[in-house]
């Protein structure tokens, strides 16, 4: 009794494609009904004489037929009012790891990109710790009007963040719901207006915020930001597959505090090793956006609340924020796209 043998005991039943699965061996056969589940009773008879026909062939020990029913193919997500009308593309800064100089690189590829010409907003996602005012030399509350804050302005950029709003230490304490319920707010609740990019500076790691984000502000793409240390790198292979898992592109990745570049001599220093960042997007198959040397400039002009790119702008720091800036711009997809749908096995 072979496989040919049972597929000539079943054709009397005209099955067609709903013989979905057959198994024979050492005289047990099993076969697999494809049905729709409210059809389950009406098939009911079919099953058990198929079944019986199995059973009384000769070598059968024991037939089981049984019946599945495949999930109807999903059906398209419902059209979502965008969060941002005004916003032709939303990116992400994320990093899989904390202190990589995630802000410090969504800082100044936004103040890069409005040099460029674009009209750029800045908002700072890291809830719980949020670093923009300190790097934007910003400290005023935003001004409401008709229920909207006015994002602040700096260097050509509009920026808002939970830091403007409250001090850093209650954020801190928030819980997740709170957090993620905040984050919304300063999407839809920012009179953002027309923005050709808004650059989101997201929380370290792939957790609650990341999530929400990439649900509700339909984001066109994903940079991640990794030294070239192999623990970094290790986590923003994370960051990868996180937006990979919600249907975000990844844009690329950019190496931070590539190599240092010393002032006094101009001499260049692998302090982390360097290039990781590359082999690593080669690796995984995601753009190189490119890398930023580990400049003191870089750390004064941020601490001291003026981006360098502002700061210095004919500086090498700027020059290698520009060429990151360009190779982001590139890779904005000019359509935006439909929110991602989350699916939870
Ligand atoms: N390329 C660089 N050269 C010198 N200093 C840098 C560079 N990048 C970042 N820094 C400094 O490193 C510190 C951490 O940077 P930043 O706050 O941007 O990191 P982060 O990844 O956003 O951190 P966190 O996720 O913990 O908020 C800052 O003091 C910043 O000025």
């Amino acid at each position: 009794m072979n496989e040919d043998d049972i597929r000539a005991a079943l054709a009397p039943f005209n099955l067609g494609k709903m013989l979905d699965g057959l198994h024979v061996g050492d005289g047990l056969v099993q076969v697999t009904l494809a049905i729709k589940r409210e059809d389950a009773a009406a098939r009911e008879p079919l099953r058990r004489d198929v079944e019986a026909a199995l059973a009384a062939m000769p070598g059968v020990k024991n037939a089981s037929v049984v019946f599945t029913a495949h999930k109807a193919p999903a059906a398209p997500p419902p059209p979502v009012a965008p969060v941002l009308p005004g916003v032709k593309s939303v990116i992400a800064v994320a990093s899989g790891k904390g202190g990589v100089g995630k802000s410090t690189v969504a800082v100044n590829l936004a103040v890069a990109l409005a040099q460029s010409g674009l009209s750029v907003g800045l908002l700072d996602a890291d809830i719980y710790g949020p670093s923009l005012p300190r790097m934007l030399g910003l400290a005023r509350k935003p001004e409401v009007r008709d229920g909207k804050m006015i994002p602040l302005e700096a260097w050509g950029v509009k920026c808002m963040s939970i830091g403007f709003l409250v001090d850093g230490d209650t954020a801190m304490v928030w819980r997740g719901p709170m957090a993620t319920g905040a984050l919304t707010q300063m999407l839809g609740q920012v009179e953002w207006g027309a923005l050709d990019v808004l650059v989101v500076d997201m929380p370290p790691g792939t957790g609650d915020i990341q999530l929400t984000l990439a649900q509700k502000a339909r984001l066109a793409g994903a940079v991640v930001v990794s030294t070239p240390q192999d623990i970094a790198l290790i986590d923003a292979r994370r960051g990868v597959k996180m937006f990979a898992q919600v249907n975000v592109p990844v844009l690329g990745i950019v190496e931070n505090m590539s190599y240092f570049s010393c002032p006094h001599c101009g001499g260049r220093t692998d302090v982390f090793g360097h290039g990781g960042a590359a082999a690593e997007a080669a690796r995984i198959g995601v753009p190189f956006l490119g890398e930023v040397p580990l400049l003191l400039e870089i750390r004064e002009t941020g601490d001291a609340g003026t981006p360098v790119c502002a700061a210095a702008p004919q500086g090498v720091a700027a020059a290698a924020f520009r060429a990151v800036a360009a190779a982001v711009a590139g890779a904005l997809a000019p359509a935006r796209r439909a929110p991602p749908r989350i699916v939870i096995d």
